[in-house]
């Protein structure tokens, strides 16, 4: 038999991802190729982040920064939401995806121009090489029509259907809380960005006007226990939106985030913190200084998974481009019309929906 030396290298294995942004094939690195890349997720303590002094938010944004070149990923630990609202949040999310088929379909996302409302299982499908996403959802989303947004007078509504968001009747306080819960982590979000802001030595407000009438989605999830590791709760992706915060409300471990070796990280429900992850929007805006990390869910733990994803985005009309200190040399910035790039994205990863055919119709996608 030959020495091992002399054995060709075995074929590598590759991960295909349909991330959104285009398909990305990122090699399994193995033995003598793997390279030093994250192995765990980096938690980072908030509770000073509305502090008096500015090194003490200075000192957050530091962490910050690192773990958004790192992994894109972080626990946000003492975020300052109340632990009694995510109990009922939780209460009625369950409630929710319990009632019966037909009274989901009522209010599904194709009686939404902007795809807001209820998604069944498997109806989305992530990544190609599945049967689909072994998930039901509920999403809700900017929209000035619903009075708990309180758009600003100055807002431009020719960019928001009248058809927007469809609430279910039932549970009777599932739109009461899930409101709650919106202005509690737009108010967060909000905070995070200006500690964003300092984490790229910008000053503290540079990407305030940015969030006059934020895109913000709120997505509550329901994964059943799978049965083969050949199925996910969601194929891998990357998400498009600055930062997205998922509060994993039951203790059910299945989401994993891919490192640089091609190996999947877990990233299990760790009480009191919420998981932030970059999304496309500052990857773009740093020129990939921050990564937009590809990740997934893999619920083999034979319980129900719930979870809660919101989705943080530029107001609609806003401009995004190269923030100062991250430009390229000889390369050209970035330049994307927010709500244009956004919604483009949504409709190529939902095609069936009647917005996406209509779309394509039309030749705009
Ligand atoms: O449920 C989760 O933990 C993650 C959900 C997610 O990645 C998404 O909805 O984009
Ligand atoms: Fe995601």
């Amino acid at each position: 038999m030959a020495p091992s030396a002399l054995l060709p290298d075995p074929e590598p294995e590759y991960i295909i991802v349909h991330a959104g942004k285009g398909t990305i094939k990122r090699e399994i690195l193995k033995g003598d190729k793997k390279k030093p890349t994250f192995e765990t997720i980096t938690q980072v303590d908030f509770s000073k982040m509305n502090s008096s002094s500015l090194e003490d938010r200075k000192a957050i944004a530091k962490e910050i920064g690192a773990a958004f070149r790192d992994s894109g990923f972080l626990y946000a630990a003492n975020h300052g939401i109340d632990e009694k609202l995510q109990d009922d949040l939780l209460a009625v999310i369950k409630e929710f995806f319990d009632l019966p088929f037909e009274k989901k379909m009522k209010i599904h996302v194709n009686k939404s121009d902007t795809i807001k409302g209820y998604e069944a299982l498997l109806e989305t499908k992530l990544d190609a090489c599945t049967r689909g996403d072994l998930k039901e959802a509920f999403a809700t989303g900017d929209d000035p029509n619903d009075p708990e947004q309180n758009p600003p007078a100055t807002l431009n509504r020719s960019l928001y259907p009248s058809n927007g968001n469809q609430w279910p009747a039932s549970p009777p306080t599932f739109r009461k809380t899930m409101y709650a819960y919106q202005a509690a982590i737009l108010s967060f979000s909000k905070s995070l960005m200006q500690l964003i802001a300092l984490s790229l030595s910008l000053p503290e407000t540079y990407f305030d006007h940015m969030s006059s009438f934020p895109m913000g989605g709120l997505r509550a999830l329901h994964y059943p226990p799978q049965d083969v590791s050949t199925d996910v709760g969601i194929g891998a992706h990357a998400d498009y939106s600055w930062f997205t915060l998922v509060n994993q409300l039951s203790a059910t471990p299945a989401l994993e985030v891919l490192n640089h070796n091609g190996a999947w990280v877990s990233a299990p429900p760790v009480k009191g913190t919420l998981v932030v992850n970059v999304g496309d929007f500052l990857e773009m805006a740093t020129r990939g200084r921050y990564v937009s990390t590809v990740h997934r869910v893999v619920n083999m733990t034979g319980m129900e998974r719930y979870s809660l994803a919101w989705f943080f985005s530029p107001s609609a009309e806003c401009v995004v481009e190269t923030v100062p200190g991250c430009e390229v040399e000889g390369e050209e910035g970035v330049r994307v019309v927010a709500g244009e790039w956004q919604r483009e994205r949504l409709l190529r990863a939902r095609y069936k929906h009647p917005s996406s055919v209509a779309a394509r119709a039309r030749g705009e996608l």
